[in-house]
């Protein structure tokens, strides 16, 4: 039976970055067999100027019943003043929610030809292949209570609360741990369980999962450091495994030892392997409506969704030599340009990408 994709464009460069992993989910289909069919829904600041509302109810309805979501990005300057609850953000947290996308995976890792686009010495990053598993549906993105109220004083005061329940620290470390294991079986977990006593229990918890996989070498980094270390040797890390603010955070910062934001694919799974995928960058609103996005990290998230969701790892894997092929030809969007490559705008690295498909 064929599998249902869901395409959720979005607001800014979402649309441009979108219409080129559409191409290539066409070509796989009708070139390679690959047996998906595509349909689209409103989210974001684009559904909140249709409806009202920025995950209207037919949109998740329609995430639910498909196989697999492929989302661009959403929000932007244009609805900065509504009300938090309505903002076109609120639209994916609620589709995150909604499904119980709980494991969000970002692969960090570094085409070698891109070594020069990085801002980093080439030392420091050749090799990188690091993956940053972030809790998604818990945290202070999430916690209760939360708003802004009035103090007797007249004073007015910001809440949100950091908030974790054992089994979500739980679910979530045992993911880390299960893919440490296809991996190099290191797990690192990044807390501030010195100053935090929620992360003091995601580090205890982590430690108590890390008994059911004795191979696996589980360390501890507080935060800040780990952003540090991040920067200083990248490589010294297998999986890190973190609550879904620092998660956020840390993957835009990982994102620039691969060369650029608009490198970096994921995945957001719920316990039943129904996943989301989308780039780790947003909507990019200095550069939208140019044609001069990077599509890579979503064409990389498609096939993050063929292994996945589709059970179709030999399409994966196709796709993925395919961006290396046209890395080779030195083809690079402004975000990834180096001395000796060639500028292509987001339709031509699209195209290229799907020309170099190979059987
Ligand atoms: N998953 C999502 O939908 C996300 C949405 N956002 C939203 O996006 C909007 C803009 O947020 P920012 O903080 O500016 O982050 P951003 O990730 O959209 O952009 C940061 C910088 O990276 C560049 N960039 C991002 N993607 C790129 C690509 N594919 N190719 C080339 N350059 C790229 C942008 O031009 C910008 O200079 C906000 O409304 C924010 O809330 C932010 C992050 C994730
Ligand atoms: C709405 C934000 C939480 C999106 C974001 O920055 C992300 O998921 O990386
Ligand atoms: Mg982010």
């Amino acid at each position: 039976m064929s599998k249902k994709i869901l395409i959720l464009a979005g607001d800014g460069i979402g649309p441009e970055i979108v219409a080129e992993a559409v191409k290539l989910l066409v070509a796989l289909r009708d070139r390679f067999g690959v047996d998906l069919e595509m349909d689209e829904a409103l989210v974001g600041g684009a559904a909140y100027d249709a409806t009202g509302h920025p995950l209207p109810p037919e949109t998740l309805a329609a995430a639910r019943a498909s196989d697999a979501i492929l989302l661009g990005a959403v929000g932007g300057p244009k609805w900065e003043p509504l009300p938090i609850a309505v903002r076109p953000e609120k639209g994916l947290l609620g589709l995150r929610s909604g499904l119980g996308l709980f494991a969000n995976l970002r692969p960090a890792i570094l085409y070698p030809q891109l070594a020069a686009a990085s801002t980093l010495k080439a030392e420091v990053v050749e090799g990188l292949d690091i993956l940053i598993v972030r809790e998604l549906t818990g945290g202070i993105y999430f916690g209760e209570p939360r708003g802004v109220d009035t103090l007797p004083s007249g004073e007015r005061r910001g809440i949100n609360t950091l908030v974790y329940t054992e089994s979500e620290i739980r679910r979530i470390c045992r993911v880390a741990f299960e893919v440490a294991m296809q991996r190099n079986r290191r797990v690192c977990s990044v807390d501030k369980a010195n100053v935090l006593e929620c992360t003091e229990l995601w580090r205890e918890i982590a430690i108590e999962v890390g008994r059911d996989y004795p191979d696996v070498t589980l360390s501890h980094m507080y935060v800040d450091n780990a952003a540090m270390q991040l920067v200083r040797a990248p490589k010294q890390f297998d999986v890190l495994v973190t609550d879904n603010m620092f998660g956020d955070i840390l993957s835009d910062a990982a994102a620039m030892l691969t060369g650029s934001i608009g490198m970096l694919p994921s995945a957001s799974l719920n316990a039943e392997r129904q996943g989301m995928y989308e780039p780790i960058h947003g909507s990019a609103p200095d550069i939208a409506g140019q044609g001069v996005a990077n599509p890579l990290a979503t064409i990389l998230s498609v096939a993050m969704m063929l292994r996945y969701s589709l059970d179709e790892p030999e399409a994966a894997g196709r796709v993925e030599a395919a961006v290396g092929r046209v890395l080779d030809l030195g083809l690079r969007t402004g975000d990834i340009l180096s001395p000796g490559t060639r500028r292509v705008g987001t339709a031509e690295m699209g195209d290229a990408v799907v020309a170099a498909l190979r059987d």
